[in-house]
């Protein structure tokens, strides 16, 4: 009986160790025949072939080694030690990255990495999650991108331009004054988030300037509509702790007209950042989107704030006349009942949108703000 135990015992244990032995000798294979790099990445998320020097090949696929395999991870070599973190801004070759360390290095991109074709102009966007190789002067190369969950992008000759990647909130910030809210404004950036799939959040600042009841029926609609609505004053403090929670530990986009509040909202909610305040917007930001790049502040609360004035101004760049119903939540469920497929509910027969507008399913400020969208700006692109 003794000897049964010990028997089986010992093939589980052999068992465990040839198949790490195998797992083993088929990555040493891939690399080591591996003129003909298949990175056909779990962790970039892209197929990808090149040609390069694999030598730290178990780095490469660190994190595929599961932990029965971690014997194999003890025998690497100290500076074999990857550290994840985040791209805070690109600069040409070079990314300022912080680490999980803390610490903010100054990368390179692996030559691998920037020889991938890919739909992209750059490998690296700010935003990123990196897998960095680090040296003690606070200098790094960037070995690996993880997939990328939501970006905010643009089109640009046909390729996509990555402007951030990985963002969890859409921050659109209007004021109740000074300037007046300007609900189509709202509506604009709503659909900039939803065709990017990110989540909005509408803050209405200054409401100090205001009676709060009056913009009452405003939020009531947009939070039917599903989405969250706060006010707040970065002069008084009210709704700061609130919105402060909301944006700990996540990644959020600020967005919004310039003299708004959104430098003086950030910095009552990390004291400390000093943004420049302006009283009197003097800038004329239009179309500095294309050349401004995005960088991440990051929050002591865990978490990040990406402000930059390309992304302020940030709306509605990719989508077509067609798209735009389907990005609206309360539109969206009368578009398949009309006559014409490709109904874009202005002046057609028979369309159901148009009868829900009448009937007062659909908020009449909504639907006006549906049309004036795609009038004024989307069908006379180009113009
Ligand atoms: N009364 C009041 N004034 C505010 C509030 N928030 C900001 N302001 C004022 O509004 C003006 C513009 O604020 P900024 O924070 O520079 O606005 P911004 O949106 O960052 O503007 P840009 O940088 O031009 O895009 C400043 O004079 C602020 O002091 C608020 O909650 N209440
Ligand atoms: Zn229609």
């Amino acid at each position: 009986m003794a000897r049964k135990k010990n028997r089986s015992k010992i093939r589980t244990e052999f068992r465990k160790k040839h198949q790490g032995r195998a797992r083993d000798a088929d990555l040493t294979r891939e690399f080591k025949t591996g003129d003909t790099e298949r990175l056909a990445d779990a962790h970039h998320g892209e197929r990808v072939s090149g040609k390069g020097a694999l030598t730290r090949h178990r780095t490469v696929f660190g994190d595929a080694i599961d932990d029965s395999n971690a014997g194999l991870n003890v025998q690497l070599d100290s500076d074999d030690a990857l550290i994840a973190g985040r791209v805070l801004s690109v600069h040409g070759l070079q990314s300022r990255v912080m680490g999980d360390d803390g610490v903010v290095y100054s990368c390179t991109v692996r030559q691998l990495l920037k020889s991938l074709s890919t739909d992209q102009r750059h490998v690296i966007a700010t935003g990123d999650r990196v897998a960095i190789r680090t040296a003690d002067n606070q200098e790094g190369m960037i070995e690996r991108v993880e997939p990328r969950s939501h970006v905010l992008s643009r089109t640009s000759r046909g390729r996509q331009h990555v402007i951030v990647a990985n963002v969890d909130w859409l921050m659109i910030v209007t004021s109740a004054a000074e300037p007046g809210l300007k609900p189509g404004l709202i509506d604009r950036f709503l659909l900039t988030a939803e065709h990017f799939g990110i989540t909005p959040i509408i803050c209405i600042n200054k409401i100090d300037l205001v009676d709060a009841a009056e913009y009452q029926q405003l939020v009531g609609t947009f939070g039917q509509l599903g989405y969250r609505v706060l006010t707040c004053s970065a002069e008084t403090g009210q709704g700061i702790d609130f919105l402060r929670q909301v944006i700990a530990n996540r990644e959020t986009a600020v967005v919004g007209q310039s003299g708004v509040g959104k430098s003086s909202l950030l910095n009552v909610i990390e004291p400390g950042l000093a943004l420049r305040v302006s009283s009197v917007s003097s800038e004329n930001q239009k179309g500095r989107h294309t050349t401004t790049a995005a960088k991440l502040i990051p929050l002591s609360s865990g978490g990040f704030v990406v402000d930059t004035p390309g992304i302020r101004q940030f709306q509605l760049w990719d989508i077509t006349p067609g798209e735009v119903s389907a990005l609206m939540p309360d539109l969206r469920p009368y578009v398949s009942g009309c006559r014409y497929s490709d109904c874009l509910h202005l002046d057609e027969d028979q369309c159901v949108v148009k009868d829900a507008v009448a009937d007062g399913r659909i908020d009449a400020r909504r639907y006006d703000s549906y049309c004036h969208l795609l009038e004024e700006d989307l069908m006379n692109k180009g113009r």
